[in-house]
């Protein structure tokens, strides 16, 4: 790390570190309360894991955060005040599926809804209802509470998945649930965490189920955003001007009787409070005298991130959908294991999007950029065809190596992490508050979570102050 220097000096009722879209959503509302804010940011540009990456024609398609669904009702607030509409996922005609080196195609609007047809589907069904009532029984951001946590949490999803299924057809299955909603390996995750998760993806009138987490129509996936989702805290960051400064990583934060003083590269703040507005595992690179309390500075050393990359290929026009293809695929092989449609809202020219999971992504450390665009269009032709394999041009985005996430789409944790840390994910250490879409109870590990949390913990820091 480069030493912390403090180029200048400044005071501001509260610091934020950090201007995704927690960061954003949290200075936003304290501004409108009338305290002064200055957002401390890493990067040149504000958003974190929701980033327009360059296609290098001028245009852009989402490198991270895409989708929108229903009940993500913050963000969608959000999105409709900064004046960014939104329009479907193309979702018309069949699903890829390829397993065991089979090529096959189903419907998604049967009553398996996005579930492929596998050998063990019924066995599948059987535990996803069991998953579903265990998530009921889940307290949503308190799973700490559940009656059953100590058991729950003393798992890993793998093993309660072999124990509650015996076809691999449904333990594929579930394994791809996993790796498709944290880009994790199943044996990497808490149960207890997963059915968070589950119960997280809802709001307070309607409680979360599995389907809303890997539905595109009626779930997460079902809508995108006019000119990428970027465009949301692009504008809301614009809106809050020179309060934003870029290039300033926070290296330290100190208490001090009168505050905190939080010293980035080139600025130093001195303020009544201060929100931290990232993952866990990336607030744990901050210096923070004195030392946190215990059950904090271990949470965050226990709160890993999840390994993901997006592949996208760019055509003249999206062939798969003549050919009555929706453009999502799911395949147990080769460096893509899911897809999606990711052309403009026009159809003027299609674009292909494939996520790298955890495992396919490690696969290519290394490797070259002719190597990676090589193996991501051998995946889109392996699932729609000779034409997949000649794009216009490409592009590629992986998380992981990115100094400022330390991976994505989100932090995870392993058994025996939430029930003895978690009380400590939100708790204010003195005047320490803490955001980021991993410290929300409804739709954590999404942009609508990152709203959720930078709007709770204003509320929280305005009633300090
Ligand atoms: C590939 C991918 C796909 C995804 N798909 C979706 C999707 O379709 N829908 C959805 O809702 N969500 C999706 N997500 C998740 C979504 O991006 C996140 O939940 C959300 O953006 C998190 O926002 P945040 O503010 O909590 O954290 P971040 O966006 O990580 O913001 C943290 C900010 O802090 C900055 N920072 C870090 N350290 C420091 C420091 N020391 N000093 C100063 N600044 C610092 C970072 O640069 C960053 O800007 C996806 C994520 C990825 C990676």
């Amino acid at each position: 790390a480069r030493p912390a220097r403090a180029d200048t000096a400044e005071t501001a009722d509260v610091v934020i570190v950090g201007a995704g879209l927690s960061g954003l959503a949290a200075a936003r509302d304290l501004v409108a309360a009338g305290k002064s804010v200055i957002v401390l940011e890493a990067r040149e540009r504000a958003g974190g894991r929701v980033y327009g990456m360059p296609l290098g024609d001028g245009t852009t398609s989402e490198g991270g955060a895409e989708f929108i669904g229903p009940t993500q009702d913050r963000i969608a607030a959000l999105a409709a005040d900064v004046g960014v509409a939104t329009f479907p996922t193309y979702n018309t005609g069949k699903n890829v599926y390829i397993r065991n080196g089979s090529r096959s195609l189903y419907a998604t609007d049967g009553v398996l809804g996005a579930v492929p047809p596998d050998w063990g589907v019924l066995d599948l069904e059987i535990a996803l209802q069991k998953l579903g009532s265990m998530a009921k029984s889940t307290p949503v951001g308190e799973p700490w509470k559940a009656d059953k946590a100590e058991e729950w949490d003393s798992q890993t999803f793998y093993t309660w998945s072999r124990s509650n299924s015996l076809s691999s057809g449904a333990r594929f299955l579930m394994d791809a649930f996993i790796s498709s909603t944290l880009s994790m390996r199943s044996r990497d995750v808490s149960l207890l965490y997963v059915l968070n998760y589950i119960a997280s993806a809802g709001n307070a009138a309607n409680p979360g189920s599995v389907d809303r987490l890997i539905d595109t129509k009626n779930g997460g996936q079902e809508s995108r955003f006019v000119g990428g989702s970027q465009e949301v805290p692009l504008r809301l960051a614009a809106r809050l001007a020179d309060r934003i400064r870029y290039n300033a990583p926070v290296r330290r934060i100190d208490t001090t009787a009168s505050g905190v003083t939080v010293t980035a590269d080139g600025v130093t703040v001195n303020a009544k409070r201060v929100v931290v507005a990232m993952s866990p595992a990336i607030a744990g690179r901050i210096d923070f005298t004195p030392a946190l309390p215990a059950a904090r500075a271990q949470l965050m050393q226990r709160f890993p991130m999840g390994s993901i990359a997006k592949f996208v290929a760019v055509y003249d026009t999206p062939f798969w959908r003549a050919d009555g293809l929706t453009g999502q695929a799911l395949s147990d092989s080769g460096a893509i294991d899911a897809t999606f449609d990711n052309s403009p809202p026009d159809g003027s020219r299609g674009i292909l999007m494939g996520f790298m999971n955890q495992t396919n992504i490690r696969k290519l450390d290394g490797a070259s950029a002719d190597e990676v665009r090589a193996a991501g269009l051998a995946s889109f032709t392996a699932m729609f065809g000779a034409k997949a394999g000649t794009p216009v041009r490409t592009a590629f985005q992986r998380w992981d190596n990115e100094m400022w996430s330390g991976g994505g789409p989100v932090g995870a944790t392993p058994p025996g992490v939430l029930v003895d840390f978690g009380p400590a994910l939100r708790a204010p250490c003195g005047p320490i508050h803490w955001a980021g879409t991993e410290t929300s109870d409804y739709w954590t590990g999404y942009m609508d979570g990152a709203v959720r949390s930078g709007e709770r913990v204003a509320r929280e820091v305005a009633a300090a102050l």
